[in-house]
């Protein structure tokens, strides 16, 4: 009888203790969440929650527009999965000072799940050693400092091409679709760059690879809504968009593959191929297809990820930033000043000038922004972490939405107008780094944009040959600068046209700067 009480109280003790502990555990995790609250949320519909608003055309407005009522991050619910929405400058400067690391994936489907590009997408692939690799190998071979100065020569004949066919519709007196042009020149280049082709002989080639990119463009909008859906329903949505992915995606694969199959009959692994130089990105390709069918397919997907993520994000801010300037008489006087100044009329600017050109850098990031290609941008928090004295749980995704963080009025000052002289000033290091967080047309930290510098160069150098070579004749008074969404990108919703005159009789050439 003794020892059957003894027993009891043993249990009676234990039983205690662990009600204690889990008692203990529950308040201490909850108490993290008691410090930091959940940021503020606007009205919700029931059920699908705040999914109407990421369906808006405007997405990137309508979230703009709450978080000026709501505050700079909110916490919106699509069913019962949440997402957090990061739209001022203060915020962004925070979590990629303090939360890099900790957010430096994008929670999109990792290897065998992956639509964007493949099982091998270095856009999709989570912050790693695969990812670090092949950032790496990019930086190195195609988009770094070192590499670009190879490449020189590739993007100055596709510039020299570029200025010929707006001379000639000038003579002709034909009117331009800006947009066309500036997807032709950016297209032709980074094929050239990535895949050793010139693509402007080869008019079926550039058609297949543009159209492809902007298929993918609009296809990667549905699967970005899709991959903020619950687990039930991600699967289900997923399944429907899959089939329509993957045509494209393979399509990808079966044009890159036949490229690269002739380059290597033509000219052999270890032929020069282009004037990149000996480690161009393609013939780290070719190196690699024949020793190891995985590192092979890992280029080729990433090849498309370039495709995909450089050509339309390049060609866009061209158009925009051309409307502005038209918009605005004084730049446009300013901007065409520096270039006579500085390169003169007898000869055609070159990418090499773009140092000595400050007001067409400041022309360029102005355009960028006010109208960032991608408006919005993905990331997902590995580890619960605290933002804005808000607490983001762990294993969740965070928009960054970069189009309210440059128009940030508590940062930025007459923030609707296009105004590049904002970026002339000249700040203290400190200063600088402070401004580099709140200008994030190419996001920031470790998963920001490798292409920053290329783009840079398409658009300061295309921007300058339509500058410094023509005039531009505009049928209306002012370019209608209204928005429209094309996929993930931020377009105009009526694209510009207007009709060069050219300010040489004849035409200009950039030959002899190598
Ligand atoms: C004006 C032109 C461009 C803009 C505005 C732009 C913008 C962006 C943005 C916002 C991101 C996401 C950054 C982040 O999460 O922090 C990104 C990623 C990326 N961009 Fe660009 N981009 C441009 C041009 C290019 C070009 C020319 C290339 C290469 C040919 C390129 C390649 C990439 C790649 C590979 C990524 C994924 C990086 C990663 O996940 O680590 N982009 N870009």
């Amino acid at each position: 009888m003794m020892a059957t009480i003894i027993i009891d109280y043993q249990n009676c003790f234990i039983f205690i203790f662990l009600c204690f502990f889990s008692l203990l555990c529950y308040t201490l995790f909850f108490s993290k969440q008691k410090n930091f609250p959940l940021p503020p949320s606007p009205p919700s519909l029931p059920i699908i929650g705040h999914l109407d608003l990421l369906l808006s055309v405007l997405s990137h407005r309508s979230l703009q527009k709450l978080s000026s009522k709501y505050g700079s991050i909110l916490y919106l619910r699509i069913f019962s999965s949440p997402i957090f929405v990061v739209s001022s400058a203060s915020v962004a400067y925070e979590i990629f000072r303090a939360h890099d690391v900790n957010i430096s994936s994008r929670g999109l489907p990792p290897t065998e799940d992956s639509l964007f590009a493949g099982s091998f997408s270095f856009i999709s692939a989570p912050y790693g050693d695969y990812w670090k690799f092949m950032k790496k190998v990019l930086v190195t071979n195609l988009l770094g400092p070192q590499a670009l100065k190879r490449s020189r020569r590739v993007r100055a004949d596709e510039l020299d091409r570029f200025y010929d066919n707006l001379f000639e519709k000038a003579a002709k007196k034909e009117t331009v679709e800006i947009f066309a042009e500036a997807l032709k020149l950016v297209n032709d280049s980074i094929c050239k760059l990535i895949m050793g082709r010139c693509c402007s002989e080869e008019e079926d080639v550039v058609e297949r690879v543009k159209g492809l990119a902007i298929k993918l463009d609009v296809s990667s909008r549905n699967i970005l809504l899709a991959n903020l859906l619950p687990p039930w329903l991600k699967k289900l949505v997923l399944s429907l968009f899959k089939k329509e992915v993957k045509t494209i995606s393979n399509s990808f694969d079966e044009l890159l593959e036949k490229i690269l199959a002739e380059h290597e009959e033509k000219l052999g692994e270890h032929h020069q191929v282009f004037l990149c130089g000996k480690y161009s990105f393609q013939q780290v390709v070719f190196s690699l297809r024949k020793k190891n069918y995985m590192l092979k397919k890992m280029f080729c997907n990433c090849m498309q990820d370039l495709l995909f993520a450089g050509i339309t994000n390049s060609a866009l801010p061209i158009q925009w930033t051309l409307a502005e300037i038209i918009n605005s008489p004084n730049s446009l006087e300013r901007l065409r000043g520096e270039l006579d100044s500085v390169v003169g009329m007898t000869r055609l600017i070159q990418e090499t000038d773009l140092p000595n050109l400050p007001y067409l850098q400041a022309v360029v990031k102005e355009g960028l922004r006010l109208h960032p290609p991608e408006p919005m941008f993905e990331r997902f928090s590995q580890e619960g972490c605290k933002v804005g004295g808000f607490y983001v749980p762990e294993k969740t995704s965070l928009m960054v939405n970069a189009y309210a963080v440059m128009r940030d009025p508590n940062y930025w000052a007459d923030l609707d107008e296009f105004k590049p002289e904002r970026f002339l000033d000249t700040w203290q290091e400190e200063e600088r780094r402070e401004q580099a967080l709140k200008y994030i047309p190419f996001g920031s930290g470790r998963r920001g944009c490798p292409g920053e510098n290329l783009a840079h160069i398409f658009i300061g150098t295309a921007i300058g040959v339509m500058v410094q070579g023509f005039e531009w004749r505009f049928k209306e008074e002012k370019v209608n600068m209204e928005e429209a969404v094309a996929g993930l990108s931020l377009t105009m919703a009526h694209p510009l046209k207007c009709t060069p005159v050219a300010r040489t009789l004849n035409p200009l050439t950039s030959r002899g700067g190598f």
